[in-house]
């Protein structure tokens, strides 16, 4: 049966006032929409790539990744800025296509499954200097994220078939970009709400703009999060702060949010969360983080990809990306129950002992200078 969006079809318990104030009508089944545009409600156990596809199909904006490889960090923009920064069926599917070439990037893509800590074997595939070693989500114009697009929402994806389908694709997405053997960081500007405040939890490190705000907006909509935020959440604030933001939707200012230690650093004064971001992950990828300012503002191109060769300044020394993908294994290793997680950590040293950075580092001279606190 064909239903067509008017008012009639308005099932009050479905109607609910949206934080800005738009009601949202059911509407049934099958959709159709003035772009003759069909949604095909596929089965519940159906192959998550039929998922993405079928999610690719719906709504605007892009999700675009580009690699800095200068400063080993890599950038995720969500581009759609016209209803800032929500996420589309469309946007869904392309985040999902960057995670797996994150994944093809920095983990060993023999039958890799991100979604266990497991499944995740990192290695250093291309020469050590271009490996990346860190990731910053950010947003465009100004502002982080508006959660799921409610447009999309509106026209095709009020049945259970349509949330079943978008929670377990974005389930599955951030729980493999979580679980990503790099530093992960959502530099947080405007608004990160619904969604999008779960997609902030996604990452290892948040870094707040200082008027940035926070909102898991879920139970204004008579439901929970759906994309695995409110598991994550709890794991980064305890339970009592996370029950308290979910159950009360209060908005999470950036001072407040370091407080509760949902946010690790506020944005200083004149910078944005974006160059902040990058300032923060320096301090993993760097020997010297200070010494690699300089090199770093030169090189931070906001996530424009930069390859260029610059001969006048050589990157500083990095830390070795085989020593901070197995950092990342080692914590997300401790998901696993009981002495598996334990010996996951020694599989990692194991793979790491006696390898190139590893002699190379047994081989310098010791200097307590290196150790003088900054
Ligand atoms: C599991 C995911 C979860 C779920 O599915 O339950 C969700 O994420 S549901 C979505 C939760 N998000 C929201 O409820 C946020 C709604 N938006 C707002 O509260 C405000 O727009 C805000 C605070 C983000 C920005 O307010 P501001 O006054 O600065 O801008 P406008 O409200 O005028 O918005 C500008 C423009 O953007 C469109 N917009 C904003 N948010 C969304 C959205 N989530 N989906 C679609 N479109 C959105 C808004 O309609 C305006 O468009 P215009 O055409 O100019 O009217």
């Amino acid at each position: 049966m064909v239903a067509h969006r008017s008012a009639k079809y308005f099932i009050p318990m479905l109607h609910t006032r949206l934080t800005y104030s738009r009601p949202v009508f059911a509407i049934s089944r099958q959709y159709t929409t003035t772009k003759t545009t069909i949604f095909r409600e596929i089965p519940e156990d159906a192959p998550l790539r039929d998922v993405r596809e079928n999610l690719r199909q719906l709504g605007g904006g892009s999700v675009e990744l580009t690699m800095n490889h200068r400063t080993s960090i890599a950038y995720i923009l969500l581009n759609n800025p016209s209803k800032k920064n929500s996420f589309s069926g469309k946007m869904m599917a392309e985040l999902a296509d960057i995670v797996d070439a994150l994944e093809k990037h920095v983990c060993d893509s023999e039958g890799v499954d991100g979604t266990t800590p497991e499944g995740v074997k990192a290695v250093v595939k291309t020469k050590e200097q271009e490996d990346i070693r860190g990731v910053i989500l950010h947003g465009a114009s100004e502002t982080f994220c508006a959660g799921f697009d409610l447009s999309v929402a509106r026209s095709h994806m009020l049945s259970k078939a349509g949330g079943q389908q978008m929670s377990r694709l974005m389930h599955n997405t951030f729980t493999r970009f979580h679980n990503l053997p790099l530093v992960s960081v959502a530099a947080v500007e405007g608004y990160a709400i619904g969604g999008g405040a779960e997609a902030t939890t996604a990452c290892d490190f948040r870094v707040l703009h200082r008027d940035a705000l926070v909102r898991f907006v879920h139970a204004n909509m008579g439901i929970v999060p759906g994309w695995g935020g409110a598991n994550r959440l709890t794991r980064l604030v305890g339970r009592r702060n996370a029950l308290r933001l979910l159950g009360t939707t209060e908005i999470l200012s950036a001072e407040q949010a370091l407080e509760i230690g949902f946010a690790d650093e506020i944005a200083s004064e004149d910078e944005s969360a974006l160059a902040s971001s990058e300032i923060f992950l320096s301090r993993f990828i760097f020997e010297d983080p200070e010494s690699a300012l300089p090199y770093l503002k030169q090189h931070s191109s906001g996530g424009l990809n930069s390859t260029t060769e610059d001969a006048s300044s050589p990157p500083p020394p990095m830390h070795a990306p085989e020593s901070l993908r197995g950092l990342k294994q080692c914590v997300i290793a401790t998901d696993l129950e009981g002495a598996k997680g334990l010996a996951e950590e020694r599989r990692v040293f194991v793979s790491l002992w006696g390898g190139p950075a590893n002699l190379a580092a047994v081989s310098r001279p010791p200097s307590k200078s290196k150790h003088r606190k900054k």
